[in-house]
């Protein structure tokens, strides 16, 4: 009969495991199972073998203390151990003073467990001491020490028990020192320690399982461990009441009556509250959740659109940060423009930026429509531009960035506020023919102007180019020109320093050559004139014959009922210069001459010169603004301070006003007459300038900015733009059948939006005096059967004047026809050039809606504007942004071919529409046609 391992185990008083333990030992095997049984046999057996062990009769403290001072070589089996006692065990210190002369005693560290004092250990410890290597010394050493430490710990273990009784519970509590091994404790040299790989072992050790710093310690007092307490579910929430309260319930001396009210009120204030308030709405409580989620959502919106101004106020409000965008740069709503301005030079992603249209856009049309690949910092040229906004709908100017001289002529042109001009002396001209008494006409004057001063005082030997007179109060300047040939020479430089113009004709003379001249001139100017008629002291004059001579010239004398005063004068005799300078005040008071004297100064040389000792020397006149001492002064090519200043009887003044003729010292170089000269900010700023405008050998555009055409080309191009309706002529011819021939050809031209101007006209060869002439009226010198001065020829090459030789008269009235037709404005007229019916309409979000159309007639080009027709109304006209076949883009769509159309600027097409495509073609106008 089988015999179970546990019922043995409980007859023998073990442990079932001990048992099967021992059981293996003795040779029975078993499995580790307190329910595995055993033949009586193999009972008998083990039985024997646990007698033949036997057990130590020893007590259980004698035990205890041999246990803890037999040197151990096997980890005690702690499992067998069932229950342990709370006996104070022995501290290392106190272990060691047991010990004392336990040096030469080697401890395990499992030997530290033997301060465990367990009931049962005579059977258990027994089994696992290994005592054949001590000899007999050792081991009476070994009792007399566990005597002593017996004795220690029975004295230790009272004190103990006394302390435990004498100090408070929280004293009780163990200590780590309290749990370390009695020999074992660090320091101590009792202990034998065996390196791995010692010598002393030649086995290799098996790897020691980590131990605990921490000796076996008596079983903890039972703990229960906490249990955690499983989260609650969620309390459901209060059931509402399936009854509502009504305004009619609680209006019933309900309590909430007075609430209802109050809440329905304010509800009704907050909707009819302003929008801006609203930011007070959105404080948590005040609205209800419908409402709060609505706004939140509007401020969402709001703050999608940009988070500036309001919009980053109500996110504030709100305190929510805003939304980061995922985009790098936050490029915005991309606008569309119809109009845009772009700095030029430009390229295609400063183009694209003005506009309003990607790059990709640009370069695209730029493939296509020019064959060329463009990267997009590439510049592109203005015409091409103007091609690619008119592709995109887009009205496109160009912006040009002003240069420095750019800057200088704007301060020239720069226009005063009406209360700071105040009324400024005239400048004269006087001009004439040689010998009728310019020069006497102009001493004379100075003379009898009590400001005369004789001799040169400032050592100035020069002749003095301009004069100032003061008259009755008023100051008069004359400026005394060589001729009327350096008239317009000032004038074509844009020194239009001129208010008017004395004609000095003398009485017994008449009008000659140069009289003519210098009529053409001062008509071409548009400056008034007075005519003197000078030596009206000779005998034998014969004023009616003048009279007709000048009324032959259009100068109609005011006592002929023209507008031209003529004063009869006697420079020499000093006769009627009173009512000359009357005169000439009373039409400068005619003209309000005024001027700003509180800004930099502008004005003109009239001549320059070297000086010995003083350098260069320019004569200024002042037209606006007042020139002082110091200014820093830009001139033509030459720059400087003005140094120092002298008026016309060549003394020292500090400023110089409106309409003052200066000389003046300190520029570097001596400028040319009809130069401008503008005060500058700085000296650098005025060499800065003078160096721009030597380096760029563009000297003369200060002087020129009122620039225009200068031949018949450019005057064909120009009117075009509708600059030019006059096409004003210089004819020169070899006689005056010649001249009268031509007249007569070219007043048949009659046309109300052109017509020819004759500047002048005269018998002979072409001359400097015809090539200023033309230079400052942008004219054309017509040279029939003559040829130019050689002076001549070089001056119009210089001025970019042309001169057109011809000997035949139907050449040149040709040509003149021509030039008069190429200046009307040429007539726009539509052709239409197809018809498509829209049959099917398609929206395609990134385009817009197409039409689907079939050509009913004609052809669709893709640069056609179309007249959309509904109804047989036409709506509108819109140009065509994109043509295409299938999905290929086309040029053209023939007739009966279908395609698709997508108009620019209109998205509202609808099946049944009528397409009529037309383009606008330029026809030339004659001067026959009607306008
Ligand atoms: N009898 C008389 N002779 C005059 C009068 N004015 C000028 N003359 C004379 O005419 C001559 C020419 O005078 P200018 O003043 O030199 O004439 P101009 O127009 O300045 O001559 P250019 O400088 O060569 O262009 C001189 O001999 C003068 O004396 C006048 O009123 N009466």
């Amino acid at each position: 009969m089988k015999i179970r391992i546990f019922a043995l185990a409980k007859e023998l008083g073990m442990d079932s495991k001990v048992l099967i333990d021992e059981c293996n030992k003795a040779g029975v095997k078993l499995k580790n199972s307190a329910l595995a049984s055993i033949t009586p046999d193999e009972r008998d057996i083990v039985i024997a073998y646990l007698e033949q062990k036997g057990k130590p009769a020893v007590s259980s403290e004698e035990s205890s203390a041999q246990e803890t001072l037999t040197p151990q070589r096997e980890q005690p089996k702690m499992r067998n151990i069932k229950t342990m006692t709370s006996r104070p065990q022995p501290s290392r210190s106190s272990t060691q003073k047991s010990s004392g002369t336990s040096d030469e005693d080697s401890y395990s560290e499992e030997g530290a467990s033997g301060v465990v004092v367990e009931q049962e250990e005579a059977e258990t410890v027994s089994e696992d001491e290994v005592t054949t290597s001590q000899d007999d010394e050792s081991i009476e050493e070994t009792e007399e020490v566990a005597e002593g430490r017996s004795a220690a710990l029975k004295r230790r273990s009272e004190e103990s028990i006394e302390e435990t009784a004498a100090k408070p519970e929280s004293d009780q509590a163990m200590t780590r020192d309290d749990y370390v091994p009695a020999g074992g404790a660090s320091g101590s040299n009792i202990r034998e320690m065996k390196p791995i790989g010692s010598t002393r072992s030649s086995k290799p050790q098996p790897k020691a399982k980590p131990k605990s710093a921490l000796p076996n310690v008596a079983a903890p007092p039972a703990y229960k461990q906490p249990v955690i307490p499983k989260p609650k579910k969620k309390e459901e929430k209060a059931q509402k009441p399936e009854v509502r309260l009504t305004a009619d319930i609680l209006e019933q001396k309900s309590p909430l009556a007075a609430h209802l009210a109050q809440h329905t009120e304010q509800k009704k204030k907050e909707k009819d509250r302003d929008p801006q308030d609203d930011d007070l709405k959105t404080r948590r409580g005040s609205l209800s959740l419908v409402e709060a989620r609505k706004q939140r959502r509007e401020q969402r919106k709001e703050g999608r659109r940009g988070f500036s101004g309001e919009g980053s106020e109500q996110q504030d409000v709100v305190g929510r940060r805003p939304r980061r965008s995922k985009r790098k740069h936050d490029t915005g709503n991309v606008v569309h423009k119809t109009e845009a301005e772009v700095e030029v030079p430009m390229t295609v992603r400063s183009l694209s930026e003005a506009m309003g249209r990607p790059a990709k856009a640009i370069m695209s049309i730029m493939f296509k429509e020019f064959g060329e690949m463009v990267t997009i910092n590439q510049i592109i040229e203005e015409d091409v531009a103007l091609a690619v906004a008119m592709e995109l709908g887009v009205d496109l100017t160009f912006k040009r960035q002003r240069g420095a001289l750019e800057s200088v002529t704007e301060i020239i042109e720069q226009e005063d506020a009406p209360e700071d001009l105040v009324t400024r002396p005239p400048i004269i001209t006087v001009l004439g023919h040689v010998d009728h008494g310019k020069t006497t006409l102009v001493d004379t004057l100075r003379k009898s102007n009590v400001k005369v001063v004789e001799g040169e005082a400032g050592g100035i030997t020069q002749h003095i180019a301009a004069y100032q007179i003061e008259y009755n109060g008023h100051k008069l300047t004359f400026v005394d020109t060589p001729g009327h040939a350096a008239f317009s020479e000032m004038r074509s430089r844009g020194a239009n320093v001129t208010d008017m113009v004395v004609l000095v004709v003398a009485a017994d003379d008449g009008v000659m050559p140069q009289t003519a001249e210098s009529i053409s001139h001062v008509k071409a100017s548009g400056v008034p004139m007075v005519v003197a008629l000078n030596k009206i002291d000779l005998p034998d004059i014969n004023e009616q014959k003048v009279m007709q001579e000048l009324a032959s010239q259009n100068v109609l004398p005011s006592e002929w009922g023209g507008e031209t005063d003529v004063v009869r004068v006697s420079a020499l005799k000093e006769m009627g210069l009173d009512n000359l300078l009357e005169t000439l005040l009373l039409t400068a008071e005619l003209h309000e001459l005024k001027a700003n004297p509180n800004r930099p100064a502008v004005g003109a040389c009239l001549e320059g010169f070297r000086d010995e000792g003083r350098g260069s020397v320019a004569w200024l006149i002042v037209q606006k603004g007042t020139l002082r001492i110091g200014d820093a002064v830009i001139c033509g090519k030459s720059y400087g301070y003005i140094r120092a200043m002298y008026d016309d009887t060549d003394q020292q003044i500090e400023e110089a006003p409106p309409s003052t003729p200066v000389k003046v010292t300190g520029l570097d170089s001596v400028p040319g007459a009809g130069d401008h000269f503008v005060v500058v900010e700085t000296i650098d700023q005025a060499r800065e300038l003078a160096e721009e405008r030597r380096h760029e050998g563009r000297a003369d555009t200060l002087a020129r900015h009122s620039g225009g055409p200068r031949t018949l080309e450019d005057i064909l191009g120009s009117a075009i733009e509708g600059a030019i309706q006059d096409l004003p002529l210089i004819l020169k011819a070899d006689t005056p059948g010649s001249l009268e021939a031509i007249r007569s050809e070219i007043n048949k031209f009659e046309h109300p939006e052109v017509r020819v101007k004759i500047l002048h006209e005269g018998i002979g060869g072409v001359n400097e005096s015809d090539v200023y002439l033309a230079s400052a009226s942008n004219a054309i010198i017509i040279a029939f059967h003559v040829v130019a001065e050689d002076r001549a020829l070089n001056l119009a090459t210089q001025e970019d004047v042309e001169i057109r030789r011809y000997s035949i008269i139907y050449e040149v009235v040709d040509d003149i026809r021509a030039s008069l037709e190429g200046m009307l404005r040429p007539e726009l007229v539509q052709e239409q050039t197809g018809r498509a019916l829209v049959l099917q309409t398609f929206s395609i979000s990134r385009y817009g809606k197409i039409a689907g159309c079939r050509v009913l007639n004609g052809t669709i080009n893709r640069n056609d504007r179309v007249h959309l027709i509904r109804d047989q109304k036409i709506l509108n006209q819109y140009p065509i942004a994109s043509l295409k076949r299938e999905k290929d883009d086309v040029k053209e769509v023939r007739e009966g071919m279908e395609c698709g159309i997508l108009l620019s600027g209109f998205n509202d097409i609808k099946e049944g529409d009528l397409l009529e495509a037309f383009r606008i073609n330029e026809v030339k106008r004659t001067l026959d046609s009607s306008s």
